[in-house]
């Protein structure tokens, strides 16, 4: 009793379409239908035909469908299916089904309408059978494994291969990756082969192996990563601007050798006037060096105290190399006023650690791994209709992958860590145990970690200024989001399924995380703003911060060695075949090149913040708080642009077209 135009809108990547037919139902509150048609969907397009239907189906809830194959199986990826109700012969309604699914096998796909969640009382039961269904097949998909003991729980998959379909790299990305790692393999080739026969005995050396991908600010880093102000702007506005905290007192375990008072005396001043900072590597003190081709590397947990100048540089005062422990020497005190080369090698040294808290702690763990426990979390306990998921989902792509990879690639037995990092063999796993046990709520909000480090309202802090900023804006898009479907606190309060998915993250993804201030259940409407706030800005903002400079700032090699092959220096005799000794060797050197390229550059295929184009939620109010969103996050991109005019650095990787909505590399 009634006459429908639907519409079938296919994806629009490589190998979307199928040659398998497709079969249609269309479910209503009184009675379902399937459509007498069976139509093979193409890659890109939008299908629309008309059906007249004799039963009354009431209100539509759902579109069922199913794809058929004779002998091939061929996948399609729908993207949503758009139904028009006619009635006395007027187009009405627009009634949409988002998908954004790949359709496999036979089984049946059921996509509930875009405001189900909204009316699901209204059902008749219909929506809550079928969230359940969807819930229980998606926790058998996605399940959790401890990979390793102490660190954040992972997807169970042993290779990207054995993940769901809808996780994988879709064709060009998959391309872009592969071919990009056979660059990056044959450079490493060239690179030895060129190096064979030259010598590899001066800093200068490293400009043998410095071709390739590399950018304009990396080629700047070789010109000035031996300034001190440069080598103090990073800690600000590096890749690495995570560590760097105002100091509330001098650190106990700066012992200061008799013979030192003055510098004391400085380091007091400079505390008092408030511009004293410092970062500490105490977490890798301990940590067991790798053994890199029978060859044992070095490892050291610096203390790097700087003062912040009236016009903004922040300049390196003292470094300790060591924690002085009971049975060892007092550790000497590196000064800018030592012999250069001294003076270099320490900074190598603090540049070394810095590499190792940067890529395991600040990159790995605190984006990685916690957008995965997102993830995960998202598919077991979020339906497909539930708000949360339709916001998030979109901040989820391809993470699942990319970790993946990184554990059979990077990290893994044999990955690139052993291969070229000192923390590698083992030791890397107990820094990422490490840092997990230290890893606060706190610490994933700017505006929490900011005040805590003393960063806020600091004019030449980049970094800090720019996160505020993209808080702010992410949280307004949330809360108009979680306002249109949350109308009190109540209703928080009373979402089982919201309720489950936060006590799967902090209970089982973070390993009982309510010990560092992570939430087990949402109170109010405000507080599932501030937590999904977090999880956005992790995925986007916090992840693009300290993964783009990997290009700019770890091409250079002697900038941020990756590993060390000789001990840290205990005395101020240090000459140059000491810090060649040292720093990386050309295999070592190429492997952190080549990959800092492959993590760091410009993603091809890379979708900005804000500007997915699947459209899971309908209608005025969710497309006005999208639009607000984006005019926000434009508003920024200008102020940024403006600002970078006037800077000798542009502070680049918070600037939201270069922000990725998701992690991906
Ligand atoms: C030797 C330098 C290593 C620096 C990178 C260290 C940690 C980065 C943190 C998370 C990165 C995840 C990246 C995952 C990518 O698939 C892994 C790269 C594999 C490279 C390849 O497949 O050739
Ligand atoms: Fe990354």
């Amino acid at each position: 009793m009634g006459r429908y135009r639907v519409r079938v809108a296919t994806g629009n990547s490589a190998f979307s379409g199928s040659n398998n037919q497709v079969q249609l139902w269309l479910v209503g509150l009184r009675a379902e239908v399937e459509l007498g048609l069976r139509l093979r969907p193409a890659r890109g397009q939008m299908e629309d035909f008309e059906v007249d239907v004799s039963e009354d189906l009431g209100p539509l809830q759902f579109v069922k469908l199913r794809k058929i194959h004779l002998l091939i199986k061929d996948a399609w990826f729908c993207n949503h299916i758009t139904v028009w109700v006619f009635e006395q012969s007027m187009e009405e309604k627009e009634i949409v089904f988002p998908c954004y699914r790949w359709v496999e096998g036979d089984g049946i796909i059921c996509l509930p309408e875009t405001t189900a969640w909204m009316i699901r009382n209204e059902s008749q039961g219909l929506f809550q059978k079928h969230q359940e269904e969807e819930l229980k097949a998606r926790r058998t998909l996605y399940g959790w494994v401890s990979w390793k003991k102490g660190i954040p729980l992972s997807v169970a998959a042993a290779s990207e291969k054995d993940l769901p379909l809808d996780a994988r790299f879709h064709e060009e990305k998959k391309v872009d990756f592969e071919r990009t790692r056979v660059v990056g393999v044959t450079e490493i080739a060239l690179k030895r082969l060129y190096t064979l026969l030259s010598s590899w005995n001066s800093l200068e050396d490293f400009d043998q192996i410095f071709w390739g991908g590399k950018s304009a600010l990396a080629k700047r880093v070789r010109l000035s990563w031996k300034d001190d102000d440069f080598f103090g702007y990073q800690f600000l506005n590096g890749v690495n601007p995570t560590l760097l905290r105002k100091s509330s007192s001098l650190p106990t375990r700066l012992v200061i050798p008799p013979g030192t008072e003055d510098l004391k005396a400085q380091l007091e001043r400079k505390l008092q006037e408030g511009c004293l900072f410092e970062v500490d590597f105490s977490l890798l003190a301990g940590i067991q060096a790798n053994v890199i081709q029978g060859e044992r590397q070095h490892l050291a947990a610096p203390l790097l105290m700087l003062k912040m100048e009236p016009d903004g540089k922040l300049l390196p005062m003292v470094i300790q190399l060591q924690l002085p422990g009971s049975d060892s020497p007092v550790p000497p005190l590196f000064l800018p006023s030592d012999p250069s080369l001294t003076w270099l090698l320490a900074k190598a040294w603090v540049k070394n650690s810095d590499f190792q808290l940067h890529e395991l702690q600040a990159h790995l763990l605190k984006t990685h791994l916690m957008a995965e426990v997102f993830a995960v979390a998202t598919m077991r306990c979020l339906p497909g209709m539930h708000p949360i998921f339709k916001l998030l989902i979109p901040h989820l792509r391809y993470t699942l992958e990319i970790n993946t990879r990184a554990r059979t690639k990077l990290i893994s037995n044999g990955g690139f860590f052993d291969q070229a990092v000192n923390t590698g063999g083992g030791g890397h796993l107990d820094v990422l145990r490490r840092a997990t046990t230290c890893l606060t709520y706190r610490s994933l909000c700017p505006p929490d970690d900011l005040a805590d480090r003393g960063l806020l309202g600091v004019p030449s802090a980049f970094y800090a200024h720019d996160a505020v900023r993209l808080w702010d804006i992410i949280s307004r898009y949330v809360q108009g989001i979680v306002q249109l479907h949350y109308l009190e606190d109540e209703v928080v309060r009373s979402d089982p399924e919201l309720q489950a998915w936060c006590r799967e993250i902090t209970e089982i993804g973070l390993c009982k995380a309510q010990e560092r201030g992570f939430p087990v259940s949402f109170q109010s409407r405000d507080e599932l703003c501030h937590f999904v706030t977090m999880c956005i800005f992790t995925c986007t903002a916090q992840h693009s911060a300290v993964n783009q400079g990997q290009l700019d700032w770890y091409t250079w090699v002697p900038n941020a060695p990756c590993t060390m092959r000789q001990p840290p220096p205990t005395t101020k005799d240090v000459t140059l075949e000491m810090v060649m000794a040292t720093m990386p060797n050309v295999h070592q050197a190429c492997i952190q090149m080549t990959i800092s390229w492959h993590l760091g550059r410009f993603q091809p295929d890379m979708v900005p913040l804000g500007h997915h184009k699947e459209q899971y939620f309908s209608g005025p109010g969710p497309q006005a708080v999208l639009n607000r969103f984006q005019e926000d996050l434009y508003t920024l991109e200008r102020e940024i642009v403006a600002r970078n005019e006037s800077l000798d650095l542009p502070y680049e990787y918070l600037k939201p077209s270069r922000i990725e909505n998701s992690i991906t590399i």
